[in-house]
């Protein structure tokens, strides 16, 4: 990484990455939907929570060890699934994984990765699992989870959040589409020649969306799914405690808390504000995981205490590819995890077994996710 002042804070690598990449590719990664207020009320949910510090508990380095799916995990951090991530380094999803491995964390393929299922699992030395959208062509579906069992994928997160990409503003703007050397190398080309159709004033993402994603799919559909693998299945951008428990009973192994980062659904409530009556709902009946503007390691601990088991990270993890290939996706996840085990320490909690509500003032916690 060459850079001329030291990046000390997550926030700096997005500083970085953002002198580094074109306008177009910037506004992709940092935009949001609607008027990207669910992408500040992501920030401001978490800032408002208060940690309450035990004193005198004689703790040394706190052990961030986990389990996720029964798996141990040395980090409760893994790095949400986001498309194309040759937009911001050449290595693309094998630097991904080779920097989320070296810092222990879990790494989530999208299903429109730029590097093969091989060469990820062949990059990655920590979990490795695979996002899936649920396409028009269920052939592609069928060959994808066939080859993601066989390359050693972990587990499947079907991401059910975006029946059709939303209305970004920044992207209409632009006419963003995908470059041609930038190629979702799981999916046939015929699938994906949309995304690389730039036209003024739209969306090649959004236009693919419309043309390629299966918006008829309910829940009696995850039976075909569930069929077709023994690897677990995660739902991916659950908001409510109703789906989280239609989740459990429909045979998912676990649920991502998450609204696609301000993404998708303008004005979603926060996955923060989302997360403490879905971890109860489901408690102990499948996985809880979270995403959603996590950017220093005391965030990550707030979800921990709300009852999430791993937190995963999305743009920052970009910033750090952008800033540095794998060195800088293992920094910035190393930095959170560094975080995290100072936050812990400082709370005076030896193991993230002993992580939890009452961290939190009650007081502190907000009713609906949106900044007072
Ligand atoms: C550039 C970019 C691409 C993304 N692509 C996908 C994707 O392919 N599949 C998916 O389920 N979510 C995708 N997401 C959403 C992330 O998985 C995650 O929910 C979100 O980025 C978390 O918020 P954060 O970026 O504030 O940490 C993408 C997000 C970004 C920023
Ligand atoms: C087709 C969607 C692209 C990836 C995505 O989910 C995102 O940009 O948020």
């Amino acid at each position: 990484m060459t850079q001329e002042r030291a990046l000390l804070h997550v926030r700096d690598f997005e500083e970085e990455a953002r002198r580094r990449l074109s306008q177009p590719v910037w506004d992709y990664l940092a935009g949001g939907s609607g008027d990207e207020s669910a992408v500040h009320a992501n920030q401001a949910v978490l800032d408002r929570l208060g940690l309450r510090p035990r004193v005198l508990t004689g703790t040394a380095g706190p052990d961030l060890g986990t389990t996720l799916l029964g798996r141990p995990l040395r980090v409760p951090l893994g790095v949400a699934p986001m498309a194309h991530h040759r937009l911001f380094h050449p290595e693309g999803e094998v630097a991904t994984a080779q920097g989320a491995g070296s810092a222990g964390a879990l790494f989530i393929a999208s299903i429109f990765a730029n590097r093969t299922l091989q060469e990820m699992a062949g990059a990655a030395s920590g979990p490795l699992w695979l996002q899936l959208y649920w396409l028009r062509r269920r052939d592609q579906l069928e060959k994808l989870v066939a080859s993601a069992e066989e390359a050693g994928f972990g587990a499947l997160v079907l991401t059910v959040d975006a029946p059709v990409v939303a209305r970004r503003p920044r992207d209409l703007r632009n006419g963003f589409s995908v470059p041609a050397d930038v190629r979702a190398v799981n999916l046939d080309s015929s699938v994906m020649a949309t995304t690389h159709r730039a036209v003024t004033g739209t969306s090649a993402l959004a236009a693919h969306s419309a043309e390629q994603f299966d918006t008829s799919v309910g829940w009696a559909d995850l039976a075909w799914l569930r069929g077709r693998t023994k690897l677990p299945l995660l739902l991916k951008g659950v908001l409510t405690t109703q789906d989280a428990r239609l989740a459990v009973e429909h045979g998912m192994d676990g649920v991502v808390v998450s609204n696609h980062g301000g993404r998708q659904l303008p004005g979603a409530v926060t996955a923060v504000a989302a997360l403490p009556e879905i971890a109860a709902a489901v408690r102990g009946r499948c996985a809880v995981l979270v995403d959603g503007a996590f950017r220093h390691g005391s965030d990550v601990l707030k979800a921990l205490a709300l009852g999430a088991d791993t937190v995963l990270i999305g743009r920052p993890a970009l910033w750090g590819l952008t800033c540095g290939g794998s060195t800088g996706v293992a920094a910035v996840l190393g930095l959170l995890r560094d975080e995290l085990a100072e936050a812990m320490l400082l709370c005076g909690l030896p193991g993230l077994d002993l992580v939890d509500r009452t961290l939190l003032h009650p007081h502190d916690r907000p009713p609906d996710g949106r900044p007072a």
